[in-house]
């Protein structure tokens, strides 16, 4: 895969690009990646690439113009989907990035200031995707978020082909507890199941407690999901013993 960002500050994205299983990763060639300054597209001898608003109001905006020569140029290398970061996007979620990482490319672009001027979501954006509802000062945290849940959904990115699998959300639930030696800690032993060498019972056991997580923490995502006929005897016992 091919991600290019748009952004002021490209020096941001070495956080993943040099470190960890998406550093790794871009060393194997399994993704690439280019920063696109739209400061080097400015039309004036300073780089102004922002502007008062119209119409008054606090900050600035970023122009059209150099925005879009940076978005141009990224096409020129490339014919990928043109994704800005926008606390107005659509969620970001394991879904959609599942369906960005079958892409052979995106192009991120990320914001700065109080945001962009509208003529360029009309003019050059493919789509807006928001990372949750909030602000932060820039789009490169909410690039690098989802460039980071898009890479490891790509055979080979990560260690265990099966990894990414177990993830919450990979399978519509949260994920299960996990533990690791030492046996007790404070006072808190392993769950014995976890132990017994018991492929089954420890499958069961695990989604057993991933059922029971979904059901107490986001009952919203049990209510988009086909249950089996196991997780819906599971799931049964579980509400019968909130009950008791
Ligand atoms: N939430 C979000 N999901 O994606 N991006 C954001 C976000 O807060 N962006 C900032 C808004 C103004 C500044 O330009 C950057």
């Amino acid at each position: 895969m091919y991600i290019q960002a748009v952004t002021l500050f490209g020096e941001m994205f070495r956080s993943i690009t040099e470190h960890g299983v998406t550093g790794r990763a871009l060393q194997r060639g399994l993704w690439q990646f280019d920063a696109v300054n739209p400061r080097q597209f400015a039309d004036n001898k300073l780089g102004y690439i922002d502007d008062r608003p119209f119409g008054g109001g606090p900050g600035m905006i970023m122009m059209a113009e150099p925005l879009q020569a940076a978005i141009h140029a990224a096409k020129s290398q490339q014919n990928g989907r043109v994704i800005y970061l926008s606390p107005q996007g659509a969620p970001l979620t394991h879904r959609k990035a599942a369906e960005l990482a079958k892409l052979d490319g995106l192009i991120l672009v990320c914001g700065r200031y109080e945001g962009i001027d509208e003529r360029l979501l009309t003019s050059s954006i493919d789509e807006e995707i928001s990372i949750g509802d909030f602000v932060v000062s820039g789009g490169e945290l909410p690039a690098m978020m989802l460039m980071d849940a898009v890479l490891r959904l790509i055979p080979g990115v990560l260690g265990d082909a099966d990894s990414a699998g177990q993830d919450s959300f990979a399978n519509g639930l949260l994920d299960c507890p996990h533990y690791t030696r030492p046996i007790e800690f404070q006072g808190m032993a392993v769950p014995a199941v976890l132990r017994s060498g018991n492929h089954a019972l420890i499958a069961e056991w695990r989604l057993e407690q991933a059922l029971r997580r979904t059901l107490l923490r986001r009952p919203d995502l049990l209510a988009e999901r086909e249950l089996t006929p196991e997780e819906s005897r599971l799931l049964r016992k579980i509400r019968q013993e909130e009950r008791d």
